[in-house]
C-alpha cells in the first residue's frame, strides 16, 4: 500500500465576493515510504496548497487524500513541517528549547526531552549552539533548528516548503548535503517544495512538475535515477535538467500569458 495517495484531489477557496477559486485540481499522486519527492512549478500553481493538504492544515474540496489508506483529517505528529524562513521559531526560547517544544507539549519528561533535543541538534550540526536564541543564529542555523524540531517528533513524513529559499547559495548547498545525509540516515519520507530545478535534481528520488494555476495539477513525474552523489557535470544530471527546465518554462509562459489576458 502506498504511504500517501492523492486521487483527483482538488482545493478551492472562496473569494470575499463569494466567487470560487480553484488552487489545485485533479491532482493524482502516490508516494512510497522512503521517497524524497520534490515538487516544482510556476508561482501560484498550488505547491504550498498541496503541502498544506498533506500536513492536514486544510482539507480537500474534492477527491481523496490518504495516509496509509486512511483519510487525512487534520495535522498529526507523524507529519513534520518545515517552512521557509525562521518565523516559526519562538524568539524567546533557545535553540534547544525550540527543539524540545513539541516534546514538552506531549508531556515527555524533562530529561528525556533534553536528551532527544540534543541528539537532533547534533544531527543537524548544531551542538554547542543549543543555548543561543534565534536572533543569535544565522539563517542556515535557524533552518537547522527547524529541521531538528520537526525530526524530534520522529515523524514518518517531513513536509518542507522551500526551506532553503531564503539562504545564500553557499549555505543552501551545505544544507542540501546535510538534508540528504539526514534523509539517508533517518529513512524518513520527504516532500520538498522548491523553485530550484538544480536543488530538486540534487536532492530528490523523484521530481514532480505542476501545471500553471489557477487549478494547477501534476503535469509529469520524473524519477531521478542517479545513484550516489550527484554532480552537475554528469550527463544524466544535464539531460534531466534540460527536460525539467523545458517543462517548467512551458508552464511559466502559460502562467504569464494567463496573467496578461
Ligand atoms: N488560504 C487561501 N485563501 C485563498 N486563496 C488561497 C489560499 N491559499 C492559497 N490560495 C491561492 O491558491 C493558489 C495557489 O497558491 P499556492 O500558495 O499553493 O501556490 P504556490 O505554487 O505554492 O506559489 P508560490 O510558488 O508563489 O509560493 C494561489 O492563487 C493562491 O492565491
Amino acid at each position: 500500500m502506498a504511504l500517501i495517495s492523492l486521487a483527483d484531489v482538488g482545493k478551492s477557496f472562496r473569494s470575499r465576493e463569494g466567487r470560487s477559486w480553484s488552487a489545485v485540481a485533479d491532482f493524482n499522486l502516490t508516494l512510497e515510504d522512503g521517497e524524497f519527492y520534490c515538487l516544482l512549478g510556476p508561482s501560484g500553481c498550488g505547491k504550498s496548497t498541496i503541502l498544506s493538504l498533506l500536513a492536514g492544515f486544510t482539507l480537500p474540496s474534492a477527491g481523496r487524500l490518504e495516509l496509509s489508506g486512511k483519510p487525512i483529517k487534520g495535522a498529526s505528529r507523524d507529519r513534520g513541517v518545515v517552512f521557509q524562513g525562521d518565523d516559526s521559531l519562538y524568539p524567546w526560547l533557545t535553540a534547544v528549547e525550540n527543539v524540545e517544544f513539541g516534546l514538552r507539549l506531549r508531556g515527555v519528561d524533562r530529561r528525556e526531552r533534553r536528551d532527544r533535543a540534543m541528539q537532533y541538534l547534533e544531527l543537524v550540526g548544531l551542538r554547542g549552539q543549543e543555548g543561543k536564541h534565534p536572533s543569535e543564529l544565522s539563517g542556515g542555523m535557524k533552518q537547522r533548528v527547524q529541521i531538528a524540531r520537526a525530526l524530534a517528533n520522529e515523524p514518518r513524513i517531513l513536509l518542507m516548503d522551500e526551506p532553503f529559499g531564503a539562504l545564500d547559495a553557499q549555505t543552501r548547498g551545505a544544507m542540501q548535503v546535510e538534508l540528504r545525509r539526514i534523509w539517508e540516515r533517518m529513512k524518513v519520507t520527504v516532500v520538498f517544495i522548491t523553485h530550484d530545478i538544480d536543488e530538486a535534481i540534487v536532492l530528490g528520488t523523484r521530481v514532480g512538475v505542476m501545471t500553471a494555476g489557477p487549478g494547477g495539477t501534476l503535469k509529469k513525474n520524473l524519477p531521478i535515477d542517479i545513484p550516489g552523489e550527484r554532480t552537475r557535470g554528469d550527463p544524466r544530471y544535464i539531460a534531466l535538467y534540460e527536460e525539467i527546465h523545458a517543462l517548467v518554462r512551458e508552464e511559466v509562459l502559460r502562467a504569464n500569458a494567463r496573467r496578461a489576458a
